[in-house]
């Protein structure tokens, strides 16, 4: 096998690797980009951007619907099949085209899983590879499943490429996948099922507010069992049993059951202990330059590392470190920037910085501000019923600890809420600011009412 020279390998083309492999490319190094499953990653092929596609499309209908009596007349429906089709638009011809744009700049593609064979080598294929520095970007995968009939499971790819919605769909988990995807399933007219191990489900989320919003679901006709863990998956003909509990007396029939029990870094096959490549939490260990603490030829960035959250704006800016480490020696740190995120159901529930309950825990002084916002004239005019907030504010700063938004546009207001934390702009500022009007980002305003 013939020996090929790089100053950087970079495993996984998705929003970590990607990045780092075009950064450093710019900078004049020579660069192999390895991906053994479709150029892109997860994000554009099999997670944020076909998910928001669908999710866009239930909330559409729904908001159609919810304008019944106010204008609008007839009612939406949510086509599976069109809306597949058009999904694909996003997602079939992808991969070919980022590979030929990495092709084209200059950056040397391999298709072949890569394996360490050292602490500087990866084998891909047939391809023997070295490099002074090696960026593993290789994501996460569905955390396994130990459990009798676990091979009947589908996964979060599956659903977003379901050609047909079947009748009946179960989700193992309480978490991100399993309320988004139940979401969809449910506006586009399945019966919907989420079976969840523990009492809390979306627990990175303010409990009263994932409260509110699995109520609002479960008028959409979605079914919640708590304090049920999955205990075994059967076959009745062309059915499936997820028998759930601990004792796996409860019984839940479905034509498709997905597991949604969370990821995990996707390690396994890459043969760290070869290139001499530390674990921490199942994740890479690393330290604040995200660099290897076992091997400093190697960096990670992304879902591999287990310590931070699998976001995809966490992913891109891990990227950016690595790749101004790689290029400038290893000077540059991680910061510890707040970091919202969003729940795309149809209405979205979003969050940045503490819970309530971490904030007690951790014995600080804080004013809670919440409430209900459906009887604003924002959510009125839409005809929304589900929309909620909750505030953290620390007493002697008046800057916030943590805020938490349910309703339209929560994924647009807590981005607002996230550069305030940022830039440390306490709450009295943030109220008097002068918004564009009618807006969801003036509605702030009457959170403090
Ligand atoms: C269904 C779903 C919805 C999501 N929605 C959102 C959202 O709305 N917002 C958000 O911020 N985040 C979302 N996420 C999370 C987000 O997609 C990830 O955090 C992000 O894509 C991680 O990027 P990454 O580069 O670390 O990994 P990935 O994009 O997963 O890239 C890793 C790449 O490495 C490749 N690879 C693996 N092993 C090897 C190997 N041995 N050799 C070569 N290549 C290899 C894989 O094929 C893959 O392409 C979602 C995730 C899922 C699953
Ligand atoms: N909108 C978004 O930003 C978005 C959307 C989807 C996914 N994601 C990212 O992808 C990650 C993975 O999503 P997810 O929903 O799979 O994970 P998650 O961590 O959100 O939820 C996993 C759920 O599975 C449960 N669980 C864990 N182990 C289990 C077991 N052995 N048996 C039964 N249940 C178990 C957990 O209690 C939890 O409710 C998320 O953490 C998130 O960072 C983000």
């Amino acid at each position: 096998m013939k020996t090929r020279k790089f100053d950087v390998i970079v495993l996984g083309s998705g929003v970590a690797g990607g990045h780092v492999a075009t950064r450093c490319h710019k900078a004049g190094l020579s660069v192999a980009l390895v991906e053994s499953h479709g150029f892109g990653g997860t994000c554009p092929l099999h997670g944020c951007e076909p998910k928001k596609v669908m999710a866009d499309a239930a909330e559409t209908v729904e908001r159609f619907n919810n304008a019944s009596g106010s204008g609008p007349v007839g009612s939406a429906k949510l086509d599976w099949v069109e809306l597949m089709r058009f999904k694909r638009t996003f997602t079939d011809d992808l991969p070919d085209k980022i590979q030929k744009h990495y092709e084209k700049l200059g950056i040397h593609t391999f298709t072949a899983a890569g394996i360490f064979a050292g602490p500087n080598t990866i084998v891909s294929g047939n391809s023997r590879l070295e490099a002074s520095h090696i960026c593993i970007a290789t994501g996460s995968t569905p955390r396994e499943l130990h459990i009798p009939g676990s091979s009947l499971l589908s996964s979060s790819n599956d659903f977003l490429a379901m050609p047909t919605l079947p009748e009946r769909i179960a989700f193992i988990g309480g978490g991100f996948i399993a309320f988004e995807m139940a979401h969809i399933a449910a506006a586009a007219g399945a019966h919907v099922t989420i079976v969840h191990r523990s009492q809390r489900f979306l627990k990175k989320f303010d409990a009263d507010l994932v409260k509110r919003l699995a109520e609002h679901l479960e008028k959409m006709g979605v079914k919640f069992y708590q304090n049920c863990p999955p205990h075994s998956i059967e076959k009745d003909g062309s059915a499936l049993v997820l028998k759930a509990g601990e004792d796996g007396s409860q019984s839940f029939a479905a034509d498709a059951i997905f597991n949604a029990a969370g990821r995990i870094p996707n390690l396994a096959d890459l043969d760290l202990p070869t290139g001499n490549i530390d674990t921490h939490k199942g994740g890479v260990a690393v330290n604040a330059c995200m660099q290897s603490l076992s091997n400093p030829s190697v960096f990670a960035a992304g879902d591999v590392i287990a310590e931070t959250m699998p976001l995809t704006p966490v992913a891109s800016v891990e990227a950016e470190v690595v790749a101004k480490n790689i290029i400038e020696g290893p000077i540059h740190e991680i910061s510890k920037d707040v970091t919202p995120f969003a729940l795309f159901t149809y209405p979205p529930l979003a969050g940045v910085g503490m819970l309530e309950e971490e904030a007690h825990e951790q014995g600080l002084g804080f004013d809670v501000i919440h409430g209900d916002s459906a009887g604003w004239s924002e959510y009125q005019r839409i005809g929304q019923q589900c929309a909620g907030f909750k505030l953290l504010v620390d007493k002697e700063t008046r800057q916030l600890l943590g805020a938490h938004v349910l309703g339209d546009a929560a994924e647009e207001t807590i981005n607002l809420f996230a550069l305030a934390m940022r830039k440390k702009v306490d709450v009295d500022e943030l109220r008097s600011m002068l918004w564009a009007y009618p807006s969801f980002g003036y509605a702030i305003k009457y959170m403090f009412r």
